[in-house]
């Protein structure tokens, strides 16, 4: 397993039934997550007077090791509950305590704090005055902690069910959770750690990690390094950013199809004219074409239509984007030649697959299912999603990034992962990373062209 796995509640405790079976106790696991959140809130708050508030579930009962085990260490430890405590594992770690334990209502602020209210057994909003006591002493804070999840979200969709503050640490328990990774909970701490408590976790949902990349083969040639077509419309503009970011993505040629010629830009990448869908399905045709992309730029007249069709027909591993997917509209979603990559923004998914139950995660799966294609589901969290149920999440993107053509550019750079690859989940897993590092790059107020230019160095860094 790896500490990027992401599982819902209910796998969560699938996990911990499958330690048990093993013959790890459920008071065992809370002690192995208590010393190791206890362990990070040493190495970040040494001896600073600490606050540990705990809730009536086993979410409490990490709370009441937590203080136990600091205590132990010299930390001058308060706790503060939320009433009585409802497991037997709760109940043995409040026993084990063995100290002062002040009522939640009545507690002073600290300059240390964990909330160590609810976990993944959260149900509902806190109470108001609860929530609201929660962020006072969060505010008061110099250093908070959430122990597993802040309490108020949901765990499995990232919702936030009651006012939620700002953390300073989250410490996932055992795996991450879909809340950790989505907005707008992903949004309630600034750095993210997850424990190991030895519990077992499937890898098929995780964290996008950073990718391992390799250099061309020695006999490599620019064809055997991927070539790509771009197929433009309307707008050159746009069409032209992502020829522009495929031409630095790694491939080895990228062909531009316009409405006009040439369409300047780098001279490495050739401009040709292809102003019919007659002219279009005939550059298309060469079968050494290892990715097209279409839909930046493209319009939505009977023309981009046509060329769509084009597109469509081809045969060719396909990237459709912007005005594609507009196109495509719900009716034909499931008409893309399977193998391809979708990478639709929130009202385009809408359009393509309309209101799906679930997280943003659950969506994303079942339109991947759905339509046989790959889904990059983008936001500030980022879903990739394959047929087979496999999906990587990214979080933490530059919000720099919500400008102009940053999308276009993305378009161009998954296809030339694409190319390079020829496998549609590691391609879109591939370009979602270097498009969030290269953003991280550029700073602040970039424009998408940019975002082009940092490509070869965040290539060189993950070779
Ligand atoms: N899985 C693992 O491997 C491990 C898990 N561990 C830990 O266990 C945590 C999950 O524990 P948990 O299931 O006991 O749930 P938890 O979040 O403590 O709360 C449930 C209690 O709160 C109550 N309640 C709910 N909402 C409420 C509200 N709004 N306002 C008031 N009450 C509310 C609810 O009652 P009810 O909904 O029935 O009213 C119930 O009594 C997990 O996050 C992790 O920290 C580790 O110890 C080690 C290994
Ligand atoms: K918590």
């Amino acid at each position: 397993m790896t500490l990027a796995s992401v599982l819902t509640a209910a796998q969560m405790r699938d996990a911990e039934q499958v330690a048990m079976a093993a013959g790890v106790t459920e008071y065992a696991l809370m002690e192995r997550a208590g010393a190791a959140a206890a362990e990070i809130i040493w190495r970040a708050g040494a001896k600073r007077d600490l606050l540990v508030l705990c809730g009536p579930g086993n979410n409490g009962g990490d709370g009441f090791v937590i203080a136990r085990l600091l205590r132990a260490r010299g930390v001058p430890v308060r706790v503060a509950a939320l009433g009585e405590s409802r497991t037997e594992s709760s109940r043995t770690a409040r026993a084990a305590w063995n100290g002062p334990i002040e009522p939640l209502a009545d507690a002073a602020p600290a300059t240390q704090m964990v909330d160590a209210l609810f976990g993944t057994g959260l149900s509902r909003g806190l109470d108001t005055a609860v929530a609201d006591q929660l962020a006072m002493l969060t505010a008061q804070a110099s250093f908070s902690y959430a122990i597993d999840l802040p309490s108020g979200v949901e765990t499995d969709s990232g919702a936030l069910l009651s006012r939620v503050p700002a953390f300073g640490i989250c410490i996932a328990l055992g795996a991450l959770k879909p809340a950790h990774l989505l907005y707008p909970a992903a949004g309630c701490f600034e750095r993210l750690l997850c424990a190991d408590i030895g519990t077992e976790a499937p890898d098929r949902i995780c964290r996008l990690e950073p990718p391992a990349l390799a250099i061309p083969a020695a006999a490599a040639h620019k064809y055997s390094r991927g070539l790509v077509a771009i197929v433009g419309g309307a707008m050159a503009g746009a069409s032209r950013l992502a020829s522009h970011a495929a031409a630095r993505s790694g491939a080895g040629m990228v062909r531009h199809i316009g409405l006009e010629s040439p369409i300047g830009g780098p001279d490495a990448i050739v401009a040709l004219q292809g102003d019919e869908a007659d002219e279009v399905t005939a550059l298309l045709s060469d079968q050494r074409l290892a990715a097209v992309v279409a839909g930046p730029g493209l319009g939505r007249d009977d023309r981009a239509r046509a060329r769509l069709a084009s597109v469509l027909t081809c045969g060719r591993p396909l990237v459709l984007d912007a005005d594609a997917l507009t196109l495509l509209g719900e009716e034909n979603a499931s008409a893309v030649p399977a193998g391809s990559i979708l990478t639709p923004h929130e009202g385009e998914f809408v359009r393509l697959f309309g209101d799906l139950p679930g997280s943003k995660i659950d969506k994303a799966l079942k339109a991947a299912r759905r339509s046989g294609a790959v889904i990059i589901y983008k936001g500030a969290d980022c879903v990739i999603a394959a047929p087979d149920g496999r999906a990587a999440v990214a979080t933490g993107a530059s919000s720099w990034l919500s400008t102009a053509g940053t999308g276009d550019v993305l378009a161009g750079l998954v296809a030339g992962r694409l190319a390079v690859t020829g496998d549609p989940f590691r391609a879109a897993c591939e370009a979602v990373w270097l498009h969030g590092d290269a953003a991280r790059r550029a700073g602040a107020a970039f424009i998408a062209d940019d975002l082009i230019m940092q490509f070869p160095a965040v290539i060189a860094s993950r070779l």
